[in-house]
C-alpha cells in the first residue's frame, strides 16, 4: 500500500507511538495494557481497510471514466469508417455500371472467344483490362487459367476442381478491388486495402485428386500414409497420387493399393499441377520444402500434417486427420500464400544476363557461403542495380518471410509473418561491427556477384539443398517468384504463425513476475 498521511505516525514495529498520537493517549484510562494494545491494532487495521476501500473506489471510477471516453471515440471512428465505406461502395457501383455498359458495347466478349486452352491462357494474360474485371468481381483469381478442354463446355470438361480465392472481409459482400491499395479521397491519400488480408479458398467444384508426399524412412509416416490413402479412397472417392517409392511401399503392404497412381519421369512431374487439386504432406518442414520444390510453376493448395514435433509450416496434427480433411475438402479454407524466391545463376562465361542455368525456386532461402574454404567470402550485393554492400564474412542469406524462422533467424535475422511480402537480407557472421540484417520490399531484384579478386569460390544452396559453386565472375540473381505456395491454415495465418513461434521456439517465454514487491501506483 502507498505511504499515506493517515499512517505516517506508525513506528517501525507497526504500532502508534503514544507521544505522537493524541487519539491513542485518550484511551490510556483502560486498566489492562494488553487490551489497550489490542484496541490500537484493531483501529489501525480498520484504518488500513478504509484506505484500501477508497483506493479501490478510485480505481473503479477511473476505469468507468476510461470506458465512457473509449465508447465515444469508438462511435466516432465507426461513423468515419461507415462514411468511407459508403463512398467506396458508391464508387465501385459506378465502376461496375461502366463495365457492364462497356461489355454490351463490345458484344459481350463473344467475338473474342478462342477455341484452345492455350489460347485461352494467352487471352487472359493479354486482355489485362478484362482480367482486372474478372479479378475484381471474383476475388484474387478465378482459376480460369487452369482449365483445359473446350471452354464452351464448361464444368463438365474440368479435370481439376475449380476454386475461388478472396480476401476475407467482415461484411457480407466486399465490393473492393484487389488492386486498390491506395485511394485518393478529396486530395488526401488513404490506404483503401491492406495487401495482406487473410485469404480464403472456396471450392467451386469438389476436389477429385490428391497428391500425398511423405518423409522417407519413417515407419509411422508409412502407416499413416496407408491408412489415409484407404480413407480418402473409400470415404471420399478420391484419386490418389504418390511418389514412385511410396507406391512400391504401399504395394508391399497389400495389392489393395494398386489404384494408387504415380509418375514415370520429370515431364510428368511438371504436369502434376494440372491434375492435382490438393497436396498433403506427412512429415516436418523439410517435407513441405520438398513438396514446394516439386512444383516449378503453380502449386496446388498444400495441407501440411506434422508427425512428431510441431513444425513451423505444419500446423495440422496427424491424429485428427479425418476431421481436418473433412473440413478442408468441404471448404472454405484459410490460406497462407507463402512467397517463393526465384534464383538464377549467371556464369561469367554467359554472353548475356538471360543466358542462365535452369532457375531454382526456394520457399525458405538461398544461401551463399564460403563452403569448405577457410577464407572470408567476399560478395558484392546489388539491389535493382544500386550497390548495397560488400559482405565479408561467412556468407549471406536471402530469405523469404516463411524462411525467416529458419536459417535467417539463426543468423540474427528478424522473424516476419509469412504473409508479409518481403525479402530478408541476412549476413552470416559478418566481420564488421555495424552490419545489421535488412528486409527489402518484394519487388526488388537482388544480385550477388563474386568479385574477380575473390580469394575463393562461393557456394550457393537452395532450401539447404543442391549446392552450386559460384566462381569469381559468376553471379546469383534473385527476385520474388510468380508462384507462391498456398498452405492451408489450421486457424488462420496469424494464429498459426504465433502458435508456431510460441510452441516451436518458446518465443519470449519467461516466468511471470510475482505480484508482491515494490510498485509504482
Ligand atoms: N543454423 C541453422 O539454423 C540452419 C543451418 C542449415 C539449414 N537450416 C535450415 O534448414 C532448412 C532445410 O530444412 P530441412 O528440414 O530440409 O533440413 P533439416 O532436416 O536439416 O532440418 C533443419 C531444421 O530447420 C527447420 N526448418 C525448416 N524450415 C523452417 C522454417 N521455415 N521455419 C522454422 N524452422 C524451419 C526444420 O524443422 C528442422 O528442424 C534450410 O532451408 C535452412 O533454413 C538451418
Ligand atoms: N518425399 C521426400 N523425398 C525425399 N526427401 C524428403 C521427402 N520429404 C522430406 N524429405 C527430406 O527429409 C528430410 C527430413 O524431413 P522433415 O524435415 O520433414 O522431417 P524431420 O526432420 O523429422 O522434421 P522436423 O525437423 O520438423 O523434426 C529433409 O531434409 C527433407 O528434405
Amino acid at each position: 500500500m502507498a505511504p499515506n498521511k493517515l499512517n505516517s505516525s506508525v513506528n517501525e514495529n507497526g504500532s502508534c507511538s503514544p507521544s505522537e498520537n493524541g487519539f491513542a493517549r485518550s484511551f490510556s484510562l483502560f486498566p489492562a495494557e494488553a487490551d489497550h494494545e489490542l484496541l490500537q491494532s484493531s483501529i489501525q487495521e480498520s484504518d488500513g481497510h478504509l484506505i484500501e476501500f477508497s483506493e479501490a473506489l478510485r480505481t473503479v471510477a477511473k476505469a468507468l471514466r476510461r470506458a465512457a471516453e473509449g465508447k465515444a471515440s469508438a462511435q466516432a471512428e465507426a461513423a468515419e469508417w461507415k462514411r468511407k465505406y459508403e463512398l467506396e461502395r458508391a464508387r465501385n457501383l459506378k465502376l461496375d455500371h461502366k463495365v457492364q455498359s462497356c461489355r454490351v458495347n463490345q458484344g459481350d466478349l463473344d467475338g473474342l472467344k478462342l477455341d484452345s486452352p492455350a489460347k485461352k491462357l494467352v487471352f487472359c494474360d493479354e486482355a489485362d483490362e478484362l482480367s482486372e474485371r474478372c479479378c475484381s468481381r471474383h476475388g484474387i483469381c478465378s482459376h480460369e487459367v487452369l482449365r483445359d478442354g473446350n471452354p464452351d463446355s464448361d464444368s463438365k470438361m474440368l479435370r481439376k476442381a475449380s476454386f475461388k480465392l478472396s480476401w476475407c472481409s467482415k461484411g457480407e459482400q466486399s465490393d473492393q478491388h484487389k488492386h486498390d491499395i491506395v485511394s485518393f479521397e478529396r486530395g488526401n491519400i488513404t490506404t483503401a486495402e491492406r495487401s495482406s488480408k487473410q485469404i480464403s479458398l472456396k471450392w467451386e467444384s469438389c476436389p477429385q485428386t490428391v497428391l500425398i508426399l511423405t518423409k522417407p524412412n519413417s515407419v509411422s509416416v508409412q502407416m499413416l500414409c496407408a491408412e489415409m490413402t484407404r480413407w480418402l479412397r473409400e470415404q471420399k472417392k478420391l484419386n490418389i497420387y504418390v511418389e514412385p517409392r511410396v507406391r512400391k511401399e504401399l504395394l508391399n503392404v497389400s495389392s489393395y493399393y494398386s489404384f494408387v497412381e504415380t509418375w514415370k519421369d520429370d515431364k510428368e512431374i511438371s504436369l502434376l499441377h494440372t491434375k492435382v487439386d490438393l497436396v498433403i504432406t506427412l512429415g516436418g518442414d523439410g517435407t513441405v520444402l520438398w513438396a514446394a520444390s516439386m512444383f516449378k510453376g503453380p502449386v496446388p493448395p498444400v495441407v501440411p500434417f506434422s508427425l512428431g514435433s510441431l513444425g513451423f509450416m505444419t500446423p495440422f496434427h496427424s491424429e485428427h486427420y479425418r476431421e481436418y480433411l473433412e473440413s478442408i475438402l468441404k471448404g472454405p479454407i484459410s490460406i497462407t500464400l507463402r512467397h517463393r524466391l526465384i534464383c538464377h545463376v549467371v556464369r561469367d562465361a554467359a554472353k548475356s544476363e538471360y543466358e542462365t542455368e535452369d532457375p531454382i525456386l526456394v520457399l525458405n532461402e538461398v544461401t551463399i557461403d564460403r563452403g569448405i574454404s577457410s577464407y572470408l567470402t567476399n560478395l558484392e550485393c546489388y539491389c535493382d542495380n544500386s550497390f548495397v554492400t560488400c559482405v565479408q564474412g561467412d556468407g549471406l542469406i536471402l530469405s523469404t518471410t516463411s524462411g525467416s524462422t529458419a536459417y535467417s533467424l539463426a543468423a540474427g535475422g528478424s522473424m516476419v509473418h509469412p504473409q508479409v511480402p518481403g525479402i530478408l537480407f541476412t549476413p552470416i557472421c559478418p566481420h564488421s561491427l555495424s552490419f545489421r540484417p535488412l528486409i527489402l520490399p518484394e519487388y526488388v531484384t537482388l544480385r550477388v556477384q563474386i568479385p574477380f579478386n575473390s580469394r575463393s569460390p562461393a557456394w550457393a544452396s537452395f532450401d539447404g539443398k543442391d549446392r552450386k559453386q559460384l566462381a569469381p565472375g559468376d553471379a546469383l540473381v534473385c527476385s520474388m517468384a510468380l508462384w507462391p505456395v498456398p498452405t492451408a491454415c489450421q486457424v488462420d495465418s496469424t494464429n498459426d504463425f504465433l502458435r508456431s513461434i510460441h510452441e516451436g521456439l518458446h518465443w519470449n517465454l519467461r516466468k511471470t513476475q510475482s505480484f508482491d514487491g515494490p510498485r509504482d501506483l
